[in-house]
């Protein structure tokens, strides 16, 4: 905008003038591509990429079936893994599907992996969601929310007909808190936090219970649902009875959902290092998959 004589622009003068200025400089910058997910289909990856790859490329083959139209994703970096071998099933296959997602990572790998996006609400039925895991013990029950995502992971589970998880062999475990340490993830009310974690300690007797920071921000980290996490470790006796201590931080006023899913699961796919799949079902059956030469 060129003000040839001295009188003072008027509003709509320099409005015009920003919106020119701004003009200028989006669409001197182009935005660039979504970066494709991390995947370990473009080359070698350390050996629990490779783990996790197998875990998801077996436990979607088996249980992404043709016929299935709603598909729930969860979150983490294991559920890349299930998203490329969904995609690799074809544009066919995948045509009259909706993929509802678990938070703003898994809505990103759906949508950047160019697959129909939905919503729980618009979907409350699905049939099958596969989904990371922190740890899994021997009955399936498995900690959850390594991610801050497990209250919309738990919501999706739960609407599932069938719950698959998928991890490498870390996470395989006899008792849970084996390997995990951090403690259950537990999504609170930012106004509760204060409460909950004075509960935890000298009720639940989880002395070592402690506000989730975030790393690159300052203060907590905050949850898709605007929330904040604590983490609380109990010892493993204790961890022998998921379901009790999910019912009792359950009780606590402020806690929204729990990181501890018990008897939600139909599987759990685990990559080992030598290649070969070990897969464990909610009957007690256990598979032992050898590695082939793929
Ligand atoms: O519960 C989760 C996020 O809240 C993740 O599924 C869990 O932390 C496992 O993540 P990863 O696949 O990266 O090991």
């Amino acid at each position: 905008m060129e003000n040839d004589d001295k009188r003072t622009p008027t509003l709509r003068e320099i409005n015009n003038m920003l919106n020119e200025r701004l003009h200028m400089i989006t669409s001197a910058v182009p935005i660039p591509p979504m970066a494709p997910p991390a995947t370990g289909a473009q080359g070698p990856t350390p050996h629990h990429g490779r783990s996790k790859q197998l875990a998801a490329w077996t436990a979607v083959d088996e249980h992404v079936l043709p016929e299935y139209r709603v598909i729930g994703i969860g979150s983490g970096s294991t559920v890349p893994y299930v998203v490329e071998r969904i995609v690799s099933q074809g544009a066919e296959a995948n045509k009259d599907r909706v993929f509802i997602p678990t938070g703003f990572q898994s809505k990103e790998l759906i949508v950047s992996s160019g697959l129909s996006l939905g919503d729980v609400d618009q979907y409350p039925t699905i049939d099958v969601t596969l989904d990371g895991a922190d740890e899994v013990d021997t009955q399936l029950n498995c900690i959850k929310g390594g991610g801050a995502c497990h209250l919309r992971e738990k919501v999706l589970a739960e609407a599932a007909t069938t719950f698959i998880l998928v991890a490498d062999y870390r996470k395989n475990v006899e008792y849970l808190g084996t390997n995990f340490k951090a403690g259950v993830p537990i999504e609170v009310v930012p106004f509760a936090y204060a409460k909950v974690l004075q509960n935890l300690h000298q009720v639940l007797n989880s002395p070592k219970a402690t506000l989730r920071m975030a790393v690159a921000k300052a203060g907590p980290v905050v949850s898709d649902n605007g929330n904040f996490i604590i983490d609380a470790p109990f010892d493993v006796e204790r961890m022998k009875e998921p379901y009790k201590i999910m019912a009792q931080i359950k009780m606590l006023t402020g806690v929204v959902e729990v990181g501890l899913f018990c008897h939600m699961a139909r599987a759990a796919y685990f990559g080992n290092q030598d290649g070969s799949v070990t897969a464990k079902w909610n009957d007690g059956k256990i598979q032992e998959i050898p590695a082939t030469n793929s």
